[in-house]
């Protein structure tokens, strides 16, 4: 039922909420996405309860600083024993190899599984008009491309982009590198804050691993059918 590709932000502020959203999806989702709005709220119980009941979760919380303090605090954030985690590519290299070895040698430390390390490259809200505002010097298809490369090279396992970017980062970095898109829209669904977005078979089709999909499930009024009708459309069932 489930499709591993469709990961679900839960991006709401409560335990409380959290649960109600993941017992009405049941078992039409089994990855989903904890992000700062929740972590901030609800810390690392929220991580802790999606584990319990077997599902994979993706701990994005985009650390961005200097080297050290993220190396420390990505080792207390792999104990919690999320399968992906965020940090911004924009960070630099040393931060990202870092990171990647301190990832490494906590989940080792531990013997846990190691959570993959995927590098946020220009976030999906901006488009080329808002990424040169803040002084971008190269399109944002060229940069994020750019960063993509750099990630793979610093020992990072996979990206966040935008879909209009994943061919490309797909062509650049092979076929285990793992490419994470936000900026899904399904037909049905309002556009938001996106600017870069696809519908999920269009992204999927253009190479992306996993799509993260929030408010067209968690804001529908039916979020379990809206579920549904994604995981119809990327199973080729429209
Ligand atoms: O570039 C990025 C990086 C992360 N996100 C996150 O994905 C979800 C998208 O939610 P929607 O409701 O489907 O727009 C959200 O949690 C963001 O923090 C992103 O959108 N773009």
């Amino acid at each position: 039922m489930a499709d591993d590709r469709i990961i679900t932000a839960l991006d709401v502020h409560s335990v409380e909420e959290m649960k109600t959203l993941v017992e009405i999806l049941g078992d039409s989702i089994s990855f989903y996405k904890v992000g700062m709005e929740l972590f901030y709220s609800a810390g690392p119980e929220a991580v802790q309860y999606l584990k319990y009941e077997g599902k994979k979760v993706f701990l994005d919380l985009k650390l961005h600083d200097i080297p050290n303090t993220v190396d420390q605090s990505i080792r207390a954030l792999t104990r919690l024993g999320a399968d992906l985690m965020t940090l911004h590519g924009t960070g630099g290299r040393t931060m990202m190899e870092t990171a990647a070895a301190a990832v490494r040698d906590e989940a080792a430390r531990l013997s846990i599984p190691r959570p993959r390390l995927l590098a946020v490259t220009i976030l999906t809200s901006m488009d080329d008009a808002g990424w040169q505002e803040i002084g971008g010097k190269y399109a944002v298809a060229e940069t994020v491309a750019h960063l993509a490369k750099l990630a793979k090279e610093a020992g990072i396992d996979g990206t966040v982009s935008s879909p209009y970017e994943a061919g490309e980062i797909r062509r650049l970095n092979g076929e285990e590198f793992l490419i994470v898109t936000p900026g899904i829209r399904p037909v049905f669904a309002a556009a938001n804050d996106q600017k870069r977005f696809t519908t999920p078979a269009q992204a999927l089709q253009d190479g992306a691993s996993y799509l993260v999909i929030g408010r067209p499930i968690t804001q529908a009024a039916k979020p379990r059918e809206a579920a549904e009708k994604i995981l119809k459309e990327i199973q080729g069932g429209y």
